[in-house]
């Protein structure tokens, strides 16, 4: 049974949203918003390098640290990038007066966004805006040094925020195919993060049937050292209302679903076209409840929106306690589905659907189950101009059942090979694999475990601590990181190959005793003479002679 409770909303004017992109990744991001269309809300760039600073498409820019980096950039020391701010903090709180709600985005691990961004965030909360910041984790890959610095940064982080969105970009494995580059690696992170800030700020901006407003957002993503849940999902055509959940439920930063179950809070937001029905609401809403802990407290907003045409989209945002998120973020899994059919084995290390490319998909064809009967009391949606909606987990009497759209059951039905892999390794055909084993008796052992060149036993090197495969590319990653995204972009980061497979022993072949000429069909017959040959005898094995 859903309840609806009416009451005022506090929405903001989009000239009071101000949405900062901090060093050289947050001006990727903001970029990104630019594109995306994101109309009303001004867009702040802050660098301490003055070439990405002139390359940005923000209508204003502060260049930080003009006297103490000279318009470079801060080569990746946080101390010099909260420095770099602290020479513009009196401009900085000149150009966040009177706004209501701030977005923060920024790649930490590097000098300018680890150092300023905690400094901007403050300056922020001091002049009264409520601040989300959109943060993302370096690469595994990037060395220890990077990490650290982020993790420093993203502690502080996690106490001024009002909320802190983090996305690890070695995840950013799970939103492109393997075998893409680095540069579509981070549009992909890219276009996720500004999906986020465009979905929240359309929550807050945008007035709706249903309204969420601030108090609504600030109660879904209270934190004091919690991060920020956030899923995304667009659809249309037949079933679109449970396809987009199906999306938004797969979004990374949702862990495919699996991080909600252990919300106490979540917002809800659904926007569709004129067409939307309150069928598709109702239904949408119920397979949410699934996903969601009982007693879980539901916040529900729906907008519609000309603008939206036959989609549907909905936004989930929620957040958890630090201490439940024990995530997989540390070594990141692909999962690799070869056709050929698997013997059933001990569970793999971890199951998850196959990558989904973009959250923004048509809806599966799949059945969905028939809507027999109308909801028994019809209440007054989408007449009323404000009103919060809360839904309690009581199943409707009139309504099938349909099935969780995210079941562990359904996580472990894929009928292919399923090989989990880390991204420092590179799949190992199966087959060829295989192939060797026949022909090698011997050597099965050594196949069996699949070894690449780079490759430690993290017991053998206690230095090594979390990140096993960080030191061999240590020396080469180091440079990598320190180069601008645009050069970084041109380097081909590719996994390291893998190791050829043992080179096959050579047999001798023999020769065939052909001496004496055999005659095919002519033995037996009298020889064809002519010079002195046997015509009858094939040239190769006349001239052998
Ligand atoms: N998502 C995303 N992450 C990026 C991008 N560029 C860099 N990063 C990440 O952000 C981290 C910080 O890089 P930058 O933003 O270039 O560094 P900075 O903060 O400007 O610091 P300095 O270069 O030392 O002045 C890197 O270690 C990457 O992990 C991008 O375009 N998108």
């Amino acid at each position: 049974m859903i309840e609806y409770q009416r009451d005022q909303q506090q929405t903001i004017p989009d000239s009071q949203v101000k949405i900062i992109g901090i060093g050289g990744a947050g001006a990727n991001m903001i970029d990104r918003v630019a594109l995306d269309g994101m109309e009303g809300a001004e867009l702040l760039a802050l660098n301490t390098d003055s070439r990405t600073l002139a390359s940005s498409v923000a209508g204003e820019k502060i260049q930080l640290g003009k006297k103490l980096t000279k318009g470079l950039g801060c080569g990746g020391d946080p101390e010099l990038g909260l420095q770099a701010a602290q020479e513009v903090e009196t401009e900085l709180r000149d150009s966040l007066r009177d706004r209501k709600m701030v977005f923060v985005c920024v790649g930490l691990g590097g000098g300018t966004g680890s150092g300023a961004a905690p400094l901007v965030t403050r300056v922020a909360r001091e002049m009264g805006a409520f601040v989300v910041v959109f943060a993302t984790m370096p690469f595994v890959f990037e060395g220890r040094r990077r990490r650290e610095q982020a993790e420093t940064a993203l502690n502080e982080l996690s106490v001024i925020a009002n909320a802190l969105v983090t996305f690890d970009n070695t995840r950013m494995g799970e939103l492109v195919l393997a075998a893409q580059g680095i540069h579509d690696a981070f549009a992909a992170a890219d276009r996720m993060i500004s999906e986020s800030i465009r979905a929240v700020t359309r929550l807050v901006i945008r007035p709706g049937i249903i309204n969420v407003g601030l108090d609504d957002l600030m109660s879904a993503l209270r934190t004091t050292r919690s991060r920020c849940l956030f899923g995304s999902g667009i659809a249309r055509g037949e079933n679109r209302s449970q396809a987009a959940l199906k999306n938004a439920l797969n979004s990374p930063l949702l862990d495919k679903g699996r991080l909600l179950r252990n919300a106490q809070t979540a917002l809800v937001h659904i926007c569709g076209g004129e067409g939307m029905t309150l069928f598709e609401v109702e239904l949408l809403m119920r397979e949410l409840t699934k996903n969601v802990p009982e007693n879980a407290h539901i916040l529900f907003g729906a907008a519609v929106d000309d603008s939206m045409g036959d989609s549907l989209s909905v936004t989930i945002i929620s957040s958890l306690p630090e201490s439940q998120l024990h995530s997989r973020d540390e070594v990141p899994v692909i999962e690799v589905h070869t056709s050929k059919p698997e013997p059933k084995e001990e569970p793999k290390a971890a199951p998850a659907p196959a990558p989904v490319a973009e959250t923004v998909t048509t809806p599966q064809p799949e059945p969905a189950p028939e809507p027999t009967p109308e909801p028994e009391e019809e209440p007054e949606v989408f007449g009323a101009d404000t009103m919060r909606v809360t839904v309690k987990q009581e199943p409707a009497p009139v309504m099938e059942e349909p099935e969780p759209l995210l079941e562990e059951d359904e996580e472990d039905s894929y009928e292919e090979e399923s090989v989990t892999l880390s991204l420092n390794e590179e799949p190992v055909e199966a087959e060829d694999e295989e192939e060797e084993e026949v022909y090698f008796e011997e050597e099965t052992v050594v196949h069996d475990e699949v070894e690449t060149p780079d490759y430690q036993d993290p017991e053998e090197d206690e230095e090594e601590g979390e990140y096993p495969h960080e030191e061999p590319m240590q020396a080469s990653q180091d440079v990598v990181a320190d180069l601008d995204f645009s050069q970084k972009a041109d380097l081909n980061l590719e996994p390291a190959p893998h190791p050829e497979p043992a080179p096959k022993p050579k047999v001798p072949q023999g020769e065939l005793a052909l001496d004496g000429g055999p005659r095919g069909k002519f033995e037996g017959e009298a020889p064809n003479l002519f010079e002195g040959e046997d015509l009858d005898i094939p040239p190769f094995m006349r001239k052998k002679r």
